[in-house]
Order: C-alpha cells, then sequence, then structure tokens
C-alpha cells in the first residue's frame, strides 16, 4: 500500500478515534510519558501488503473491532463458574459481581449438559458436581436470584440441550418481570464442535440444526443483542488440535451457520451479530496472538465477500476466550497461576472481548473459592497495572507477528478448501455444512485431531516439547491444596425439591406444551413458543430431551480405529 492511502486511513481512524467515547483513564505509561492510542508504519512510509493489516475499527478488523481498543471499553472478565445447587451457584454469583466480575458465565452439571433430571438413574454421583443443576425454570429463578437479567450480561455453557435451558432463561427473566427484548447474553448452542471434540449431543445432527435455526430466527426477531450461538473452538484445541485447526474447524462451523441463518431466509446483517466465538487461549505467546488476529481478519472477509454481509456488526468477530486448560499440571499447581497469566496476556494482545482464566487448581476439581479469586486477580493486574489497555494491538507491525498471522490464515484457507471438497454444493443447508457433516460422519475431524494430539504427546514424553514439573525441572514434593468438594447432600436434596415441584405443578399445562412441542417438530414451525409454555408449566430439562430423543432417536457416533 502506498504512503497516501496509509494515510488517509490513519486520518479516517483518527476521526473515529476523536468521535468516539474514551474511557476516564489514565493512559500513560508507569514513567508518565504519553502513548498513542495506536502505532502505524512511519509518515510517508509506504508498507506492502498494509490493506491485511489496517487500522482498528476497520475493515478488516486485523487489528481490533473498535477504533479506541480498549480506551473505550475493556475486555469482559467473564469468569465460567457453577457448582451444587442453583441457591450455592447464586451465592457464587454475587460474589463474582461484587468482586468486579463484568458478566456471568454459567456452567452446568454433567445431567444438564446432558439433558437428563437430577432423579434420572444416569445422573447418580454427578448432581451439582462439574457445575450447576438446573431441572426446571424454578431453578433457573433461584440461580439469578437478586441479579437484574436486564442489565448482567449472562453467557451459558451449554450445547445438546441448549435451547430448553434457553427458555427457562427467558422464563426466569419473565418471573424478574424483565422484557425478554431487552436480554443480552450467550448461549453455547454450538453443536458441530460436540460432534468433532467434547461428544455432548443429544440427536443426530440434522435435527439439532433445524433447533438451532428456530432459535436463530427467535433470537433475530425478538431478542437482537442475545448472542444465540458462540461457536467453540476451545473444545477443539482442548481435544489435541493444532491452532490452525482450532482456528479453521471454528470458523468453518461458523460459516455452516451463517448458510443455517441464509437457508431459513434471514438476513445476514440481522441474524450475524448474534454468531459470536470463543477460542483457547494456550501456550505458545506469538502464535496465539496471531490466531485471534487472523480470525477477525478472515470471518470479516469471509462474511463480505462470501455471504454479502454489508454491516460493521455482521463482519465483526467477537470472541470470548478461555486459557488453556490442558496446560495446566497438577505438578507444582501453583506454577499454573503463571500459565494462565502468560495465556491471557495474548488474548488481550489478541483483542479479545471477553476472557475466562483458570483457577490453578482446575486438573484437580473446580475452583476453591481462593483460587477462583487468584484467577479473578491475575485479569485485573493485567487490566489495571501493566499498561495493556492504552495501545490497540500493540504486535501490530511486528516482522514476526504480521508473519504469524498470515500463515495461520494460509493454513486454514488450505482446511477450508479440504472441507468443501467434501461437500455437496446442492446440500439443502449449504456446501460448508454439507463438508462438516461428511467429516462429522465419517470421522475426518476425529482423526485430524487424534493425529495432532498423538504428535504433541510424543514430543512431550521424547522431551522436544517441555512442561516444567512434568518432564523437566522436576520437584519431589507437592504442596497439598485444599479442594473444593461438591456433598452428595447437594444430589439428595436437589431430587427431593425436584419431585415436590412435579407434585404441585399443573400435570395437564406440561402434557399440553410437551404435545404442542412435539406436534411443531413434526410440522416445521418454531418449537420455541410451544417449548416456553412447557417450560413455563414447570415441564423439566429430562422431559423435554426425552420427548425429543423419542421423536428424533439418539446419535450413535461410527467407531473409528
Ligand atoms: C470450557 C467450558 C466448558 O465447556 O465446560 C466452556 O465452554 S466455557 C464457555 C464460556 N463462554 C462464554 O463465557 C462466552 C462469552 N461470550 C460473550 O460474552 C459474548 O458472546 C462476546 C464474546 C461477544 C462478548 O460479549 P460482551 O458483552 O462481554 O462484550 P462486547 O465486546 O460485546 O462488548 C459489550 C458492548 O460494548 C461495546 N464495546 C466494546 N468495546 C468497545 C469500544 N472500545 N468502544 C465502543 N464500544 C465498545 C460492544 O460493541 C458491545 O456493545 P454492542 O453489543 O452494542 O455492540
Amino acid at each position: 500500500m502506498d504512503a497516501e492511502e496509509i494515510e488517509r486511513g490513519r486520518q479516517r481512524w483518527q476521526q473515529r478515534y476523536d468521535s468516539a467515547r474514551k474511557r476516564d483513564a489514565d493512559f500513560t505509561t508507569l514513567s508518565g510519558d504519553e502513548v498513542e492510542p495506536v502505532y502505524g508504519p512511519a509518515p510517508g512510509q509506504a508498507y506492502e501488503g498494509f490493506e491485511r493489516i489496517g487500522w482498528p475499527g476497520e475493515y478488516p478488523y486485523t487489528r481490533g473491532l473498535h477504533a479506541t481498543g480498549y480506551r473505550g471499553r475493556t475486555w469482559t472478565i467473564r469468569q465460567f463458574a457453577g457448582f451444587g445447587n442453583a441457591e450455592q451457584t447464586n451465592e457464587r454469583y454475587r460474589m463474582i459481581l461484587e468482586a468486579g466480575g463484568g458478566g456471568l458465565s454459567v456452567a452446568f452439571d454433567m445431567p444438564t449438559l446432558m439433558g437428563y433430571d437430577s432423579d434420572d438413574p444416569r445422573s447418580l454421583g454427578e448432581v451439582g458436581h462439574c457445575g450447576v443443576a438446573i431441572d426446571s425454570a424454578a431453578d433457573m429463578e433461584v440461580l439469578f436470584r437478586g441479579i437484574p437479567l436486564g442489565e448482567v450480561t449472562t453467557s451459558m455453557t451449554i450445547s445438546g440441550p441448549a435451547v430448553p435451558i434457553f427458555c427457562m432463561y427467558l422464563v426466569a427473566a419473565e418471573r424478574q418481570g424483565v422484557d425478554p427484548a431487552v436480554l443480552n447474553g450467550t448461549l453455547q448452542t454450538d453443536i458441530f464442535k460436540e460432534y468433532i471434540a467434547q461428544k455432548e449431543w443429544l440427536f443426530a445432527p440434522e435435527p439439532h440444526l433445524r433447533l438451532i435455526g428456530d432459535l436463530m430466527a427467535h433470537c433475530a426477531e425478538g431478542i437482537p443483542a442475545y448472542k444465540p450461538l458462540s461457536v467453540s473452538g476451545y473444545h477443539i484445541r482442548e481435544a489435541g488440535a493444532t491452532a490452525a485447526q482450532e482456528l479453521a474447524y471454528t470458523l468453518a462451523d461458523g460459516f455452516a451457520y451463517v448458510e443455517l441463518g441464509l437457508s431459513r431466509g434471514l438476513d445476514v446483517d440481522v441474524f450475524a451479530p448474534g454468531l459470536s466465538f470463543f477460542f483457547d487461549a494456550h501456550l505458545d505467546f506469538f502464535e496465539e496472538i496471531a490466531k485471534f488476529r487472523a480470525a477477525r481478519r478472515i470471518w470479516a472477509r469471509w462474511m463480505r465477500e462470501r455471504f454479502g454481509a454489508k454491516t460493521d456488526k455482521a463482519q465483526w468477530l467477537r470472541f470470548h476466550t478461555q486459557t488453556a486448560g490442558v496446560s495446566l499440571t497438577a505438578q507444582q499447581p501453583y506454577n499454573n497461576v503463571v500459565r494462565t497469566a502468560v495465556e491471557a496476556l495474548s488474548a488481550v494482545l489478541g483483542g479479545t472481548n471477553s476472557l475466562h482464566t483458570n483457577a490453578l487448581d482446575e486438573t484437580l476439581a473446580l475452583p476453591s473459592e481462593q483460587a477462583a479469586e487468584i484467577a479473578l486477580r491475575t485479569q485485573q493486574v493485567l487490566m489495571e497495572e501493566t499498561g495493556v489497555t492504552n495501545v490497540a494491538d500493540p504486535l501490530g507491525g511486528s516482522w514476526y507477528v504480521e508473519a504469524l498471522t498470515d500463515r495461520i490464515e494460509q493454513q486454514a484457507e488450505e482446511i477450508f478448501r479440504k472441507i468443501l471438497d467434501r461437500g455437496r454444493e446442492d446440500h439443502p443447508i449449504g456446501p460448508i455444512t454439507s463438508g462438516i457433516l461428511r467429516g462429522i460422519e465419517d470421522g475426518w475431524f476425529t482423526g485430524e485431531i487424534a493425529e495432532a494430539a498423538f504428535q504433541y504427546q510424543q514430543a512431550v514424553e521424547k522431551g522436544e516439547k517441555r512442561v516444567v514439573g512434568v518432564n523437566c525441572h522436576p520437584r519431589s514434593v507437592t504442596p497439598e491444596l485444599e479442594i473444593l468438594r461438591v456433598s452428595h447432600e447437594v444430589e439428595r436434596e436437589q431430587v427431593r425439591v425436584l419431585g415436590a415441584r412435579r407434585a404441585a405443578r399443573d400435570e395437564a399445562a406440561v402434557r399440553a406444551g410437551l404435545d404442542a412441542m412435539l406436534a411443531a417438530a413434526r410440522s416445521g414451525e418454531s418449537m420455541i413458543p410451544p417449548m416456553l409454555d412447557a417450560v413455563r408449566a414447570e415441564a423439566t430439562l429430562g422431559e423435554i430431551c426425552n420427548a425429543l430423543r423419542e421423536e428424533w432417536g439418539i446419535y450413535r457416533e461410527t467407531a473409528r480405529f
């Protein structure tokens, strides 16, 4: 790009920056020196390929979505939390909000994630363990008691039973007197990554996609700020994928949801802002920063060029980041604080919109209160003390980071081509969806990830990749950590309360809601209004999901060796 064009871009950025709202904060260095809000090529200097880098707040958004970077608003500190019953988790949420957490993020227990009630025989021993147990709308009401749902953005990490859980959240908001149209938050929903990596599905992909289509339409029509999908690379990476695989599979999944929205006749500029993303921040500091920058650039280009998105928000890739759970070690667990801080810093330098930092004890159990607080404080130290919020995309123009960004983008494009080659042009949703479904069916994704995981593990075992406390710098004594243990009393109490609620509800209203939901499943009408009616009558998650399992059948993965 020639010097004049770069200068015109700088002026456009300056106008945007000047007219934007900035935080009332000190933007000087620790020594008190002024710093610019963004840096670029020296005036009069040409820069080959600058159109790929650009300025913050401008297409292709490599350097961030907002002209002000974190001077306008810092990232959201969003700590993933949930354990025991709704009451215990509600207490933890109040603690997080009082301690400066910017938003909520609900972790559900395994029965809830799989769509079973707490009194289902398959739930025995799991209730309230890896997250909070939610059986019906009444639990959701308790979960958010005293937390104004119209004001706090709430993320819910659930994918198989995302839609019934979302209905419970809407009913909890109704019971608080909040107009659902003002709700803002994120539902994970992304079912592709379940087949690809995490393996928590309820039925085959097609009915899941049909429900997700209903959800996208419902939100696009009536809850404009809500993000019904958080397309997740985190689980793909944690299963052993490389950074490029994580990026490419996740963005391809995102493209497939765009095809889904278009196949339902929705306007891309209306529904695309509801697609958000979720990535892993692993240990290779610069590779991760490059991944985040490339993600924004690729998404903006595909949205504009392939899908015809016209507005900024429909081209923006907004993402949440979680530091890498797999990088934590049980050996010398205090080292995990350092790993997490470095990973979090890469997410921030990559321009994350929202961040969760893992607690040091998460290889062993859910975080203790003290470990959860250190994790939260880690973000606050980065945000308040280090000066990283002063300058947007501070590594833009670094030869190394730009080269890595270009390379990871090329690698992702090669993977997109492979996915498209596997698909059918005439698939009713679209060719990318078709390629992904085929890759799920024949185990291609799983095989590619397993191969990458195997290569990495071999490198660790040969000592080529070093892990402190594991294959180098050992220590003979591991300090004892205080572990959070969830009492079995939680399960007994949850089952008792569930039984009492079932006995007190209007059975006919529950049955009518479930029947209407099944009728909609058969007729092709949106399943959300009748599901909401069932939830209002206190139909349980297990009842809704079991009815759907009976209707659609369960899915079994093809074994692959
Ligand atoms: C591993 C584990 C498991 O499986 O067990 C999990 O999955 S845990 C998974 C946990 N997942 C999550 O927690 C997902 C979290 N995701 C989210 O919160 C969302 O989807 C998100 C990534 C889009 C972040 O949303 P957010 O509300 O926190 O942040 P946003 O970036 O949207 O910012 C909020 C508002 O401020 C505006 N804003 C932000 N920065 C600026 C700026 N510099 N200048 C002007 N405006 C700005 C945004 O445009 C937006 O307004 P406007 O909206 O008007 O544009």
